[in-house]
């Protein structure tokens, strides 16, 4: 069975990582996103006003190219943003492992968040193919069209705070983490690798929530979005904090010492060292946190906040998640 791994980039304040992949021999810069099941590209078919900047797959130059006739996806995502258009299949590679008749989606129409982040060249959809958008047929992810080819049916996250880190599929690499990988049983029946999380602490002291959303783990976003309550009991710790509409979230004098924060991962509390849970500077003195309000959306969403903290692993062979300090 095969491994393979390959570099995950941030971008500017750890927003995104970017990882190269090989699509018909051209190589484009792409999201890897746990939080959705898309893999689509920067086409040449966007208007040329809206590609400056990005690197285009140019179907007409790839032989291995297929078009599929007819189809069409459309993407719409948590922050607002979104993309369509139309799809073929070609071979992609990550890593040196190929897929070949992978299901690729090209942009035809892209939303302004995507057009102004000139870094990204789309997004490679890690989460369960039955959230797909490929109509008139559901196409499968990158990940599960390798997967039997794998030698185990599963794949890690080692995202690092302002620095490159990887992605790995097929094996865990025990030199990427350190003592136990706590695990916890994923429900993919809404598509996502989705877990309880009904507990938290704050500063060591734990509290229970029956009442929490489920989380996700989702390495497409950059913070930490718990239920609002949550939200609200942490930043009651940090002085001078308050939540400001303008800034879009909690804001906090710079100097204000923030608490631990451990979140649930199942029945395992995993500990965020507050002095990693600022996100960036508002200005000179005051800062945005990596935790964040959910706004009561009915789910919690773990992103990169949590991935540079803690070594993931998504194991789809036993449908569960782990994760491991490091
Ligand atoms: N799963 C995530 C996804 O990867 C991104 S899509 C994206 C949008 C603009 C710029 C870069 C990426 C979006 O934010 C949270 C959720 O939706």
């Amino acid at each position: 069975g095969e491994t393979a791994e390959v570099t995950a980039s941030p971008e500017a304040n750890d927003a995104e990582y970017l990882s190269p992949v090989s699509i018909g021999g051209q190589t484009l810069n792409l999201d890897f996103d746990t939080g959705s099941a898309d893999l689509w590209v920067f086409s040449t078919e966007l208007p040329t006003s809206e590609t400056s900047g990005h690197t285009t797959f140019d179907p007409s130059k790839s032989s291995t190219f297929k078009k599929y006739d007819g189809a069409t996806w459309k993407i719409s995502y948590g922050d607002g943003s979104g993309a369509s258009g139309d799809v073929g299949f070609d071979n992609v590679a990550i890593g040196g492992a190929t897929a070949t008749s992978q299901a690729v989606e090209l942009a035809t129409s892209v939303s302004s968040q995507f057009v102004s982040d000139q870094a990204n060249d789309g997004l490679l959809g890690l989460a369960f193919s039955n959230i797909n958008t490929v109509s008139p047929t559901k196409q499968k992810t990158w990940f599960e069209t390798i997967k039997s080819q794998l030698e185990n049916p599963l794949f890690t996250a080692d995202l690092e705070k302002d620095a490159s880190g990887t992605y790995d599929f097929g094996n865990i690499d025990s030199s990427k983490y350190t003592g136990d990988i706590h695990y916890a049983p994923v429900d993919k029946s809404g598509g996502f690798w989705e877990f309880n999380s009904k507990s938290y602490s704050i500063g060591g002291t734990k509290s229970s929530c029956t009442t929490c959303s489920p989380a996700i783990a989702d390495t497409g976003t950059s913070l930490l979005l718990v239920d609002d309550d949550v939200a609200k009991a942490y930043y009651a710790q940090v002085d001078g904090s308050k939540n400001d509409s303008t800034q879009g979230g909690y804001v906090y004098p710079c100097s204000s010492n923030l608490p631990d924060f451990g979140i649930a991962i199942g029945d395992y509390i995993a500990v965020l060292k507050g002095s990693d849970l600022t996100y960036a500077n508002v200005d000179s003195s005051t800062c945005f946190g990596g935790i964040q309000s959910n706004a009561n959306s009915g789910m919690q969403i773990f992103g990169d906040v949590m991935f540079k903290q803690y070594f993931a692993v998504f194991d789809a062979g036993n449908t569960q998640f782990g994760v491991a300090s490091k």
